[in-house]
């Protein structure tokens, strides 16, 4: 088949990338022209493992093409995919200007029948107005259906290969049956259904996860208190077929791209109806608070933080992405500076993005090179992001090249017995503390 996906983030160029290695012919659409001369050079422009490889193997097959010229990849195709950003506006709400525009531009182009498919993230009742969108400008025949994306960064291709359902919501069988046979290499799991329901289903699976997290963060924090150990307890939640194992691991909240966007929209969806999200509301508090959770044990263990050196490893929101977008390393680090703390950091991957988006003009960050210079001579560690370079580092070399020895974990990335055999002061997220240490002179 052949496809125009209009976007090249994190959705669109895996989503162009994917459709290309299962045979179809793609035309990836942006209009920044540095982005798309980099994918024509054959790099990609974000972070995402086993991507850039599948992309060289495909443009050399012939099946995968970059370009900034809309009408002639509109026109040469018979699907379209919008895969713009959907930013949020200050009240929360979903962003559509970029779909709109998108929306408008395809309808100046057609030239006869194709399938519309929106995967960006929209409000429901959006794909609504992309038809009038298009209307407005053409009067070719189209369809258009929502298909959204439920990929996650870090783990993007394989998710994309290998979906856990396709849910294609329009009003037209003529594009259903199209999408069916787009996706039929993929999955036999089709949700079909009405387009408003489509796009319900995305925010109300983002909603659900978020909601497991702020819930596993709050049984964590009350753990604390008990002296349970969250994961033991999340182990045995997670047994109940009715409630499943995944996205019970407690931390220091969720951040990226879509959770804390979506769930903020969602709620102003709802609130635009009268109708008070208040579960909803709750969810995205906790999740604030939970940041906070760091903080509150640096405190615990070292007092007043004027002056204090605290190392960070992990500035993404998550392992496998170089994407920063409201990843809770930035309030952390925010809030270190505004108590006068000395903070040295370091990133594998999303090191050189953060400073850049967050603290282009901080001069009081040590940006580190290496992840053992983080360590040397500082007061405490905290691990904000499970990379696979943190969880294996040898605890006791951390021990030995810190002068403070309190290492903070937001992830439960160690195993208590292996940190029961080092000296340092271990505090982790809903699990029992190791060498607790109250005293404020330690460090
Ligand atoms: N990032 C994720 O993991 C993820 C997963 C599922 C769904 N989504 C949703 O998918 C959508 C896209 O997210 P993303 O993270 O890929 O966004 P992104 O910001 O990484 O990429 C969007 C791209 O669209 C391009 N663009 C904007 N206007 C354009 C236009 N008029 N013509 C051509 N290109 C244009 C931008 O230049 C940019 O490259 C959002 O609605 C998001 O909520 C994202
Ligand atoms: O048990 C868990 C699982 C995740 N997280 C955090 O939650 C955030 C989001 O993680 P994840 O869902 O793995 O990554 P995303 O790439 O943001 O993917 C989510 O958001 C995408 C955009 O809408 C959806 O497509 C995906 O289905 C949805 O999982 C990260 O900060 C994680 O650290 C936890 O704290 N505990």
């Amino acid at each position: 088949m052949k496809i125009a996906v209009i976007g090249t983030g994190y959705v669109g160029l895996v989503s162009g990338v994917c459709f290309a290695e299962l045979g179809n012919e793609v035309i990836c659409v942006d209009k920044l022209s540095e982005k798309i001369a980099m994918l024509i050079a054959g790099k990609t422009p974000i972070y995402e493992p086993g991507l850039q490889e599948l992309m060289i193997r495909n443009s050399n097959a012939g099946r995968l093409r970059f370009t900034t010229d809309f009408a002639s990849a509109i026109r040469e195709s018979e699907i379209v995919i919008i895969a713009v950003g959907t930013p949020s506006l200050p009240n929360g709400e979903a962003n559509l200007e970029f779909i709109q525009a998108v929306a408008s531009e395809i309808g100046s182009v057609l030239n006869g029948y194709k399938v519309i498919v929106t995967k960006s993230t929209v409000p429901v009742g959006t794909n609504d107005q992309v038809v009038n969108w298009i209307r407005e400008q053409t009067a070719q025949p189209f369809d258009v259906a929502s298909v959204p994306e439920f990929l996650r960064e870090g783990t993007a291709v394989r998710d994309t290969l290998n979906p856990d359902r396709i849910v294609i919501g329009t009003s037209s069988q003529r594009a259903a049956n199209v999408l069916y046979e787009l996706h039929r290499p993929l999955t036999d799991q089709v949700v079909q259904t009405d387009i408003r329901s489509a796009e319900m289903i995305k925010y109300a699976s983002n909603a659900f996860l978020a909601t497991k997290i702020s819930f596993i963060n709050e049984i964590a924090n009350i753990c604390e208190k008990v002296e349970a150990n969250v994961e033991e307890v999340a182990r045995g939640m997670g047994l109940d077929s009715r409630i499943g194992s995944s996205f019970l691991r407690a931390g220091i909240g969720y951040g990226g791209s879509c959770f804390p966007k979506d769930t903020q929209a969602l709620i102003q969806i709802a609130g635009n109806l009268s109708y008070d999200f208040k579960l909803l509301k709750s969810v995205v508090e906790v999740n604030k608070l939970q940041r906070g959770s760091v903080l509150d044990k640096l405190h615990e263990t070292l007092g007043n933080l004027q002056g204090r050196i605290i190392g960070i490893w992990g500035l993404a929101f998550k392992p496998g992405t170089d994407d920063v977008r409201e990843a809770p390393a930035f309030d952390i680090i925010q809030r270190l500076l505004d108590e006068g703390a000395e903070l040295k950091v370091y990133d594998p991957i999303a090191q050189d993005n953060f400073r850049q988006v967050y603290f282009s003009d901080e001069t009081s960050i040590n940006w580190c090179n290496d992840m053992w210079d983080v360590v040397d001579n500082s007061d405490a560690l905290c691990l904000l992001t499970e990379w696979d370079c943190f969880v294996k580092a040898d605890l006791e070399e951390i021990d030995l090249r810190m002068h403070g020895s309190i290492l903070i974990d937001g992830r439960n990335v160690y195993r208590l017995e292996d940190v029961s055999k080092t000296g340092l002061h271990y505090y982790s997220v809903g699990r029992p503390v190791i060498n607790g240490q109250l005293d404020h002179t330690l460090a």
